[in-house]
């Protein structure tokens, strides 16, 4: 399965010129190089961080968003994990992602489950509270997951338990944190043994800048591809016999001793 990530700037605040930005690189990503079997978005990509104005921002019920990547999908018969936008629901903002299918059919939704308090995310989003995993095609199975989660193992390793073979990472992750964002990811995908997709932003918000580094790593834990710091389409592929091929080498989910992971 070629996969290629969306390594995006975000204008905070600018939903429109967020929107046209976001559709001309997806177009990009399909014009150019080999035709992808998935398109990956980058995290808060209509709104950015533009936390204080979120309530006026945010995209009513994703309607906007979900509009875009299922037509997008259906057009040019692409999945679509779409990163994540400010979704305004019932008077709450959420941080969410919308995964489309190549008919253009919502496959999932996923609402990020650990706010960032550095960013004072828990002051102006409600937090999801389930853990999602859906089919990427039959056989082959994927966990959602939002920047600040891969810093809980528990979450990857309930979405491994939950059947996912590859993790999706779509990030706002800023400097001068690239060491935890290699070490995190890489750590996911070894403990886990499963794929792990991270797409992170570039560019600049106020005095914040991101470092994209956007990467695939494979079960064995091997960088398969990593991005620089500039805008761009980042390609690789999946081989989703590798994740079953690595746990049958070492055999971790056989050997796990739940019984004696309890504090009492
Ligand atoms: O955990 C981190 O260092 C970054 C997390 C973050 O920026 C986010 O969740 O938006």
């Amino acid at each position: 399965m070629n996969i290629a990530l969306i390594q995006a700037d975000i204008q905070i605040g600018e939903p429109t010129a967020n929107f046209q930005h976001i559709k001309k690189l997806m177009e990009t990503a399909l014009s150019e190089g080999q035709k992808p079997d998935i398109l990956v978005l980058p995290e808060m990509w209509n709104t950015g961080y533009a936390l204080e104005r979120i309530h006026e921002l945010a995209d009513p019920d994703g309607r906007q968003a979900r509009e875009l990547l299922s037509s997008f999908a259906k057009r040019h018969q692409v999945h679509i994990v779409g990163g994540s936008v400010a979704e305004k629901k019932n008077g709450q903002i959420y941080n969410t992602m919308y995964v489309y299918d190549a008919a253009g059919e919502q496959k999932a939704m996923y609402s990020k489950i650990h706010l960032f308090r550095l960013m004072d995310e828990e002051k102006h989003l409600s937090a999801g509270d389930q853990a999602v995993v859906f089919d990427l095609q039959p056989g082959f199975t994927a966990g959602a997951s939002i920047c600040y989660d891969v810093r809980f193992p528990e979450l990857s390793r309930t979405l491994a338990l939950k059947g996912a073979q590859v993790l999706f990472v779509p990030a706002e992750w800023p400097n001068p944190r690239l060491h935890h964002w290699r070490t995190l990811l890489t750590a996911r995908a070894i403990e886990n043994q499963m794929y792990v997709v991270a797409c992170n932003r570039v560019g600049t918000s106020g005095d914040t800048t991101f470092f994209g580094h956007s990467m695939i790593i494979d079960p064995w834990g091997d960088i398969v591809v990593e991005g620089g710091e500039e805008e761009g389409i980042l390609r690789g592929a999946l081989n989703p016999a590798l994740t079953d091929e690595v746990r049958t080498r070492i055999p971790v989910f056989e050997d796990r001793r739940p019984g004696l992971y309890k504090l009492s």
